[in-house]
């Protein structure tokens, strides 16, 4: 084979999903088509793209005038002063500024959507119960990525500054005309069924299930869909998704900075033109109009860019002695609380890897922890959820909710031959995880998709350690220490 055909985006691109397939690891069903883009790979670089060359202003930012009469924009997305390796921003060399629209309407509510978590709000409850949905119905009348937004749980409230929340999109109808932007914080999108299209400033992504793609505040995208599509959304209010750190795992593993991938610039320059840009701020919605498009931008630079990153790329870490390793092992992408020792969100994904320990109980082991787990399943299948979790599905612990596998599983695991197995093959779960403890929305408690996990499942935990007591003095109440 040619060195040049190795070196194509496409072989690359082939290369890898044969491989994974070969692997089992992904199902026929989840095979993806070629991405029609170029990327830029890294993570939190300073990127630069331009669409023609020599627009980038050399050696300052902000000239008196830039090339070919375009207006320079700059986004500053942290603190102008917050430390370096957190400091935020991008500047857009562009046709028309941002600002030059026609003014601002309001929206009618979303009424599927939800900003404010505090108990307080009437729309919202708290429950210990172990929750869980089956797959959200995708509308049949047309519905575009913003319309068809709704909101499962979340913690705080966006103008704090504080918060996240968790929502599906269910849509059928590419955005027309019409940008979105997201005033209130960042997006992370898990395609579940359907490709999506995304026109963005800084140029197309395509993100297909078993990808991700982190569109950040204040960024417009507008949402080209290729049938019925549906999906799940980890919004953040208050931070930027980062890698978490390695330890002593070292310089690589888990998501590999080299693999996210981020747009070329591409522009849109379109007159009498109109459009709409729907605005979220405070969780309500609003409209400003434009004739022209707002994707006109020709070259930019920084840091603050949207990106996507392929699942499949993650490099699982495990034991190779004994013991099954806490799920932080499985985290993607990180957001920093105000708590130092607690993240606000992190994005976890439960994907095939071998599962090689020793004497080991395989299964996640029964737990209560501080974290609200709330999960989506992309493909494939994932134990110790009710039975009706499947693609599309959503189950939801909150933080000290009791939970693990029902008690066949357990039996399994604890008594089959030591299995040298392949785990999660040919799936991925993943899990929003957060250290604040969740309110539920109106539209998903009143959901007839809701339902709760069969206590039956744990039935059949017996107490089997009063039969060792009968047998044995030794073991009787109040004498544990053996004296
Ligand atoms: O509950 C779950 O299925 C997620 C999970 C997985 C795991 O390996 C350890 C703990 C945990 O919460
Ligand atoms: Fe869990």
């Amino acid at each position: 084979m040619s060195q040049k055909l190795q070196d194509s985006k496409e072989y690359q691109n082939i290369f890898h999903w044969a491989e994974t397939q070969k692997n089992g690891t992904i199902p026929s069903f989840a095979v993806r088509k070629n991405d029609p883009y170029q990327y830029q790979p890294g993570f939190n670089n300073h990127f630069e793209s331009q669409a023609i060359p020599g627009v980038i202003p050399q050696g300052q930012n902000s000239p008196r005038s830039v090339r070919y009469g375009l207006y320079t924009e700059q986004m500053t997305a942290s603190a102008f002063v917050a430390p370096r390796h957190r400091n935020k921003k991008a500047w857009l060399y562009r046709a028309r500024p941002a600002v030059a629209h026609q003014g601002f309407t309001d929206l009618p509510d979303n009424k599927n959507t939800e900003s404010n978590f505090l108990p307080m709000n009437s729309r919202v409850h708290v429950s210990p119960t172990q929750l869980a949905w089956l797959p959200f119905d995708i509308p049949t009348e047309k519905v575009d990525f913003v319309d068809g937004l709704a909101t499962i749980a979340g913690s705080g409230e966006p103008t704090l500054r504080e918060g996240i929340a968790t929502h599906v999109y269910l849509a059928n109808e590419s955005m027309h005309k019409k940008a979105f932007v997201n005033s209130d914080g960042d997006f992370l999108i898990v395609p579940q069924q359907g490709a999506l299209d995304i026109q963005t400033e800084f140029g197309p992504l395509y993100v297909q299930p078993g990808e991700i793609c982190v569109i950040q505040r204040g960024q417009r995208f507008r949402v080209s869909v290729e049938g019925p599509s549906r999906g799940y959304i980890l919004e953040i209010w208050g931070a930027n998704f980062e890698l978490p750190e390695l330890g002593p795992l070292g310089a690589n593993g888990l998501a590999n900075p080299r693999d996210f991938l981020h747009p070329c610039a591409k522009y849109e320059i379109t007159h009498d033109d109109p459009w709409s840009i729907v605005y979220k701020l405070g969780g309500k919605f609003f409209r400003s109009t434009q004739n022209h498009s707002p994707f006109d931008v020709v070259a930019w630079h920084g840091n603050y860019v949207p990106y996507k990153y392929d699942l499949t790329k993650f490099v699982n870490v495990g034991s190779i002695s004994v013991d099954h390793i806490d799920p932080s092992i499985f985290c993607v992408l990180t957001a920093r609380s105000r708590d130092p020792d607690a993240p606000l969100a992190d994005f976890l994904i439960f994907s095939p890897r071998w599962d090689v320990a020793s004497h080991t109980y395989r299964p996640p082991y029964y737990h209560r922890n501080v974290a609200s787990e709330l999960m989506g399943l992309i493909y494939g299948e994932y134990g110790g959820r009710s039975d009706k979790f499947q693609p599309g599905s959503v189950s939801f612990e909150c933080g000290m909710v009791p939970h693990g596998v029902a008690y066949e599983e357990f039996k399994a695991a604890s008594e089959n031959e030591v299995p040298q197995m392949q785990i999660s093959k040919g799936s991925i779960a993943f899990m929003f995880e957060s250290s604040r403890p969740f309110t539920i929305t109106d539209w998903a408690w009143n959901s007839n998709k809701k339902h709760e996990h069969e206590p039956k499942m744990w039935d059949n935990l017996v107490n089997n350690f009063s039969e060792f007591q009968l047998n044995n003095k030794s073991l009787s109440n109040g004498n544990q220490n053996g004296s």
